[in-house]
């Protein structure tokens, strides 16, 4: 719908111009999406806040030796779990710092008294947990994952998600966002979207805006997922999540991208990637429910009655009443949707395990 040329052009584009560039935008997902936009009723599980990475704008991640430095019981997740299903979650999103036990005693501590070498050999159990306790789906936003990861937990999870963040190396530069983060190495992350691709894992990636990455840098990263998408078919969203400063971070002081930064790649994604990949917004890191639905958006992720967001703990999430209020205002129906897309449902074979298909059929049916 746009030549990368055109896409690099927009760098410098006035408000006329952007106006514009969203009228398109909203025109082409009305076309293929209709007058809904989806969420995902859910329940968050940060499984463990050891991460090996110290991004410049995380707050999730606690020290080695830090008090706060955690990992989730099983019974403290099926706590979780099991009052997210009272309330009619359907997804539980397990959040979690990256190879933990690579850099943390009290990790590897953790896990070998339970019988696990790796932070992914616990949260395989506790997918299986969910999947054998509950009606619930599990989505495992884990970071960066070998082959051997995407093959253990593709049969007890729906879908899997990373962000892809940039694919900027500069960013890896020190005093840049991912300076010293070896799992945000752009390379690597272009692996696991290409290994979740050969494994038929329907996935969920994205970018993060106002990390430092340039206009160009930031149209690369879109153009980098669309390549990956249509070799696999397998990216079922893009989140375009707007960075935002914490406290405390090495990035505290970076500027935030302003709302018309946002409105513009907004638009820019929907014209760039594939119009079957569903473009995602966070509603609780902005306030401009409008705009950013005429900007070509038509999901609001996952959201939550029970947990906070705990990458964004300050950020409440809107009461699902509110957002359907604020969607029928700007004329769309807000929607209830699985942490699989409906694309992969119906080819189960390929994507989806037997135990999982008739979970997303059960689902389904109770809807
Ligand atoms: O509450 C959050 N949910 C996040 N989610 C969850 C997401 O909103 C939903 O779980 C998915 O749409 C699946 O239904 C992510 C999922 C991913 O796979 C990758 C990144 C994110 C990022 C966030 C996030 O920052 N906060
Ligand atoms: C789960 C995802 O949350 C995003 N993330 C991490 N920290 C922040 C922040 N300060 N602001 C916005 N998004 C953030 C990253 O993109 C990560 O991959
Ligand atoms: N650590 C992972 C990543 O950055 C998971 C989300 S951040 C808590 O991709
Ligand atoms: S964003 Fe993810 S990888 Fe980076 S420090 Fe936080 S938990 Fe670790």
């Amino acid at each position: 719908m746009i030549s990368v040329e055109q896409a690099y052009n927009l760098e410098h584009a006035d408000s006329h111009q952007i106006q514009l560039l969203r009228h398109q935008a909203s025109a082409l997902r009305d076309l293929h999406w209709g007058d809904v936009v989806t969420y995902s009723r859910k329940v968050f599980v940060p499984l463990t806040n050891m991460c090996r990475d110290t991004c410049g704008y995380c707050t999730f991640v606690k020290a080695p030796g830090s008090p706060e430095a955690n990992i989730m019981t099983p019974e403290e997740v099926m706590e979780v779990v099991y009052q997210g299903e009272k309330m009619g979650c359907k997804e539980v999103l397990f959040s979690l710092g990256e190879k933990p036990e690579k850099t943390y005693p009290e990790a590897r501590k953790f896990l070998a008294e339970r019988g696990y070498n790796t932070i992914i050999d616990y949260l395989y159990d506790m997918c299986l947990m969910v999947i054998e306790n509950t009606s619930m789906l599990p989505h495992v936003n884990a970071g960066t994952l070998s082959e051997q990861d995407v093959i253990k937990l593709r049969p007890v999870s729906a879908s899997m998600g990373m962000m892809l963040e940039n694919v900027s190396r500069r960013l890896m530069e020190q005093g840049e966002a991912h300076y010293a983060c070896p799992d945000k190495v752009p390379l690597q992350r272009l692996r696991t979207l290409e290994l979740t691709g050969k494994h038929n894992v329907p996935f969920t990636t994205g970018i993060l805006i106002g990390i430092g990455e340039t206009w160009q840098e930031r149209i690369d990263s879109l153009v980098a997922i669309n390549e990956i998408h249509k070799k696999y078919g397998h990216i079922q969203e893009v989140i375009i999540q707007n960075f935002k400063a914490k406290p405390g971070t090495a990035m505290a002081d970076a500027p935030e991208p302003s709302h018309e930064e946002m409105l513009k790649t907004l638009a820019v994604a929907r014209l760039i990637l594939d119009h079957t990949i569903s473009i995602q917004a966070p509603p609780n890191l902005q306030e401009y429910y409008r705009d950013y639905l005429h900007s070509g958006i038509n999901d609001w992720g996952g959201v939550s009655p029970v947990t906070i967001d705990h990458i964004n703990p300050e950020r409440a999430w809107p009461k699902i009443q509110s957002l359907e209020f604020k969607s029928s205002e700007c004329g769309y129906r807000l929607k209830e949707r699985l942490a699989i897309y409906p694309q992969y449902k119906n080819l189960p074979g390929k994507y989806l395990s037997s135990v999982i298909a008739s979970r997303v059929d059960d689902l389904d049916a109770a809807a």
